[in-house]
């Protein structure tokens, strides 16, 4: 062995170590993915998405996975001759479109989640925001150009509770969680956006980060006539730019801006795309896609959390 090879350290040692200050600040703290229907493009992208939750239950952390489904609702919809319409960024939910809904995130999509996370061992457990109370929702009318418009079984949660999360959590176990909610009024049950999900669920769980994986770099500044990516805003500039923003940034910026309003310390949009985009994120310097930080306290440095 030549002199240098002795003393330098092996490029994958360097990776490890790069992960040790990150490993030991996450230690044991939760962390909200949501991992978005967009996001789920092919197999290996679903496989290596797996691999990194399970890597971060192994490695001391507590994942939570909240999972979208947009794409996948909409081509059962077609098949079953429904119509997919969206008004103010939200599917319009009728109560047959809702059986679809529901049935496509806790029959399918969350099915496959749980089984690519348990092939790694008994760690995964589906539900649905209907089990254990765990979210409760009223019917949500959007206002749209100044009227409250009626788009069906469409919930805005209206309470959660961590109760069932948090068992699971204690018990080692990686929560699977689908945006169904119950209303305690009358019985229903309602289709919420997955983000908005996500991040009331990081904010009622105290989570540590919020990650939203979909199928863009990040939160791009001039969107669709440059693929500029805002690698950071405080949630003040993002609340300026929300009335900008359109289609599905909408619920992802919103959810990003409620989750550290609520508490959580970070929230980022992430490249689903990237496999491993995780890991990347939670484990290296190297930031990628869009983080939301807290407004800085007067008298300090401006964000400096990873
Ligand atoms: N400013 C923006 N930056 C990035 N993407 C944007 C922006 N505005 C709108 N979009 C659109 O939002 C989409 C992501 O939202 P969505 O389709 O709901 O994904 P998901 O299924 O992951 O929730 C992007 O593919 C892009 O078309
Ligand atoms: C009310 C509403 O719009 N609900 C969403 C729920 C699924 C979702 O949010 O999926 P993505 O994260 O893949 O977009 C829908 O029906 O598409």
């Amino acid at each position: 062995m030549s002199a240098a090879r002795k003393h330098t350290a092996l490029p994958k040692a360097q990776i490890l170590i790069e992960a040790l200050p990150w490993l030991t600040r996450h230690n044991g703290k939760i962390v909200v993915i949501k991992f978005g229907g967009n996001a789920m493009i092919d197999e290996d992208l679903k496989a290596a998405f797996a691999q990194d939750v399970v890597f971060l239950r192994q490695a001391g952390l507590k994942p939570v996975v909240v999972h979208g489904g947009g794409p996948q609702i909409k081509a059962q919809l077609a098949k079953e001759g429904l119509v997919s319409e969206f008004k103010a960024g939200l599917r319009v939910t009728t109560p047959e479109a809702m059986d679809i809904v529901r049935m496509v995130l806790a029959g399918q999509v969350q099915r496959e989640l749980v089984g690519l996370l348990n092939q790694h061992g008994p760690l995964a457990v589906g539900m649905t925001g209907e089990d254990a109370h765990t979210i409760t929702a009223t019917q949500h009318k959007p206002e749209i150009e100044g009227e409250l418009v009626d788009i069906g079984r469409v919930g805005e949660i209206t309470s959660i509770d961590t109760g069932a999360i948090e068992a699971l959590l204690a018990d080692g176990r990686i929560p699977v969680i689908s945006s169904i909610a119950r209303s305690a009024d009358d019985g229903h049950v309602y289709n919420v956006n997955a983000d908005t999900a996500a991040a009331a669920l990081a904010a009622a769980l105290g989570a540590e980060t919020l990650m939203v994986l979909t199928d863009v770099e990040g939160l791009y500044a001039d969107w669709p006539n440059s693929d500029e990516v805002i690698s950071r805003l405080t949630v003040s500039e993002l609340e300026k730019l929300l009335p900008e923003l359109s289609s599905g940034m909408v619920p992802k910026m919103e959810g990003c801006l409620h989750a550290v309003r609520g508490g959580v310390p970070t929230a980022r949009v992430l490249d689903g795309r990237v496999q491993h985009s995780i890991l990347l994120e939670i484990f290296t310097d190297q930031g990628i896609g869009t983080m939301v930080l807290p407004d800085p306290v007067p008298g300090t440095p401006r964000g400096g959390a990873q």
